[in-house]
């Protein structure tokens, strides 16, 4: 198999983790999870309401970048919201061969998503703010976009076709 370095992002609640985990396991790589990376700093400033700033973000961004290269040499799979193009652009200075998943779902359903989920730091409070900084995944940027309504499993099957058929 070729090395696969995947990105799996999207904002809070979008099921990175989930369909992260799954992706990995098919995969037969490492899982890491990008919120296991932030600074306590960041984790901190998120379970208190306060929306992260570029500079909050783009130390964490590029130890996201070292871990895609570094893990291990069959790849692996990362999950990190990634929101902005220069943020994927900062990772892809890192890991050239990266290849970024992106998560999409409706407000109402990341919202419901989010509520449901029990003991997360980031409150649901924090969407709004989440999806005014998105720019989704361009043409010219190497992956693909999934819809978030469809079970994690289905995700998981698109995106392994969609890197075998890259391979
Ligand atoms: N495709 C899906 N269908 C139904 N439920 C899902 C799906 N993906 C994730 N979920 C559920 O939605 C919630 C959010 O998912 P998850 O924690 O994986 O998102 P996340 O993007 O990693 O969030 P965060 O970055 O905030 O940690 C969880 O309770 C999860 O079980
Ligand atoms: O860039 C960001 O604002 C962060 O990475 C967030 O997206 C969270 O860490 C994550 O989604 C947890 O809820």
């Amino acid at each position: 198999m070729e090395r696969v370095q995947v990105v799996v992002m999207g904002v809070s609640g979008s099921g990175k983790s989930t369909v992260g985990e799954q992706l990995a396991a098919r995969l037969g790589v490492p899982f890491v999870d990008g919120d296991a990376l932030h600074p306590p700093a960041n984790v901190a400033k998120m379970a208190s309401g306060i929306p992260l700033t570029d500079d909050d973000r783009i130390p964490w961004l590029r130890e996201v970048g070292r871990v895609l290269e570094d893990t291990a040499p069959e790849g692996v799979v990362v999950a990190c919201s990634a929101l902005k193009r220069a943020y994927r652009d900062l990772i892809r200075s890192e890991a050239p061969g990266a290849v970024f998943a992106e998560l999409d779902g409706s407000r109402e359903l990341l919202a419901t998503r989010m509520a449901a989920r029990p003991g997360h730091f980031m409150p649901v409070s924090l969407l709004d703010s989440q999806l005014a900084t998105l720019q989704p995944l361009q043409d010219d940027e190497r992956g693909m976009r999934l819809d978030v309504a469809r079970p994690p499993h289905e995700l998981v099957d698109a995106i392994a076709a969609e890197l075998a058929a890259r391979a």
